[in-house]
């Protein structure tokens, strides 16, 4: 993806890029730890910093497969490419990483802002994923929402997925989707230049 772009002109025209267009090459190990301390640099009221990353490379990816394909057998057996689906859940990028809220209850920080502040670290992580020349998609799926899942995923007891960020490379031209008409959203209050 190419870099050099004016911000002014990314965020003009930032996209995903379907998880089934990503692929490799994804990040190296060094590119990587710049991605995620880019996308920690989020506001976080009170500096809790109420959020961690999980990484899932290489053949954990695959192991996991396996568990979330048991998992789904439990209530009974998958067609064939219901199978792969799970198999293939996080072998769709080279890299995929967890964004786990860890918003809890505090005396002086709302709990909502905590998880507000996980939503804009996985934005962020998009966007620095791009500034690395990489692609990137947002998503939670089933997983997310598995107690099970959840537990082989390495997420905590009381903590919740914002995102699984997969990333990686494409060349695939994305068609825009809808955005929103702007006065459909937006109300103004009051009388001003602005
Ligand atoms: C919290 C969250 C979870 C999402 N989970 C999924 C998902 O499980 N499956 C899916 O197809 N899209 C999911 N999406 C949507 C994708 O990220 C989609 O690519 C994105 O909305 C594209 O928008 P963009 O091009 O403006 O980045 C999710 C989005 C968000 C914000």
């Amino acid at each position: 993806m190419q870099t050099d772009i004016k911000l002014v002109d990314y965020l003009r025209n930032r996209h995903s890029t379907p998880v089934a267009q990503i692929g490799e090459p994804g990040p190296s190990y060094s590119e990587l730890e710049s991605i995620l301390a880019f996308a920690s640099r989020v506001p976080d009221h009170g500096k809790l910093a109420p959020w961690r990353f999980i990484v899932y490379r290489g053949d954990e990816r695959a192991r996991l497969g396996e568990v979330f394909l048991s998992l789904q057998q439990q209530s009974g057996e998958l067609e064939e490419a219901a199978r792969d689906a799970e198999r293939n859940r996080l072998l769709r990028a080279p890299v995929v990483v967890g964004v786990v809220s860890t918003a809890a209850p505090h005396a002086k920080i709302p709990e909502w802002e905590q998880v507000l502040s996980a939503g804009a670290v996985c934005l962020n992580m998009l966007m620095a994923a791009n500034a690395h020349g990489y692609v990137a998609n947002w998503r939670t799926e089933w997983i997310a929402y598995d107690d099970h899942a959840l537990a082989a995923l390495g997420v905590k007891q009381g903590e919740r997925v914002a995102g699984f960020i997969h990333i990686g490379s494409s060349d695939f031209p994305v068609p825009d989707r809808p955005r929103p008409d702007l006065d459909s959203i937006v109300t103004y209050a009051g009388e001003g230049e602005s």
